[in-house]
């Protein structure tokens, strides 16, 4: 692709294309995004069996959608680090390291709404 055909603009069906192929790609081959998978099936059926009010499905899918967009954001930036050098950087080990640091915080964040929202639905059922 050349300069002149950058400054077409693409297609909506072509851009969303591109980005489901980001997801797939992400999906495939980074084990993270598996495991934010998996968890949000758990996530999601816990909240079918609990029948959580409107209010805390609002807050689960904040949260897994979130997860999601920044797992992939994590991963764009391995991606360009890596294209950038692929000896040791001390910069290139912050970069990757801070986008680590924003997913462990969003992580953090989901485990602790989590527990706000399912705990006394568990503790219910004793
Ligand atoms: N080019 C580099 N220079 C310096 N340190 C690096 C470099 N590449 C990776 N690292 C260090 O190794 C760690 C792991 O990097 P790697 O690319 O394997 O990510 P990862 O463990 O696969 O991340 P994830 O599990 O989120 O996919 C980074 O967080 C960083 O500390």
């Amino acid at each position: 692709m050349d300069l002149q055909d950058k400054r077409k603009p693409i297609p909506f069906i072509s851009s969303f294309s591109f980005a489901v192929s980001g997801i797939m790609t992400a999906l495939k081959t980074e084990r993270n995004m598996r495991i934010h998978f998996i968890s949000s099936v758990i996530v999601l059926v816990l909240s079918f069996y609990f029948s959580i009010t409107k209010m805390e499905w609002l807050f689960i899918l904040f949260v897994i959608g979130g997860m999601f967009a920044l797992e992939l954001i994590n991963t764009a930036i391995e991606r360009v680090v890596d294209l950038v050098t692929v000896e040791y950087h001390p910069l290139a080990k912050q970069a990757k390291d801070l986008a680590a640091g924003a997913v462990l915080v969003y992580a953090a964040l989901a485990v602790a709404i989590g527990i706000v929202i399912f705990l006394p639905y568990a503790l219910h059922m004793f």
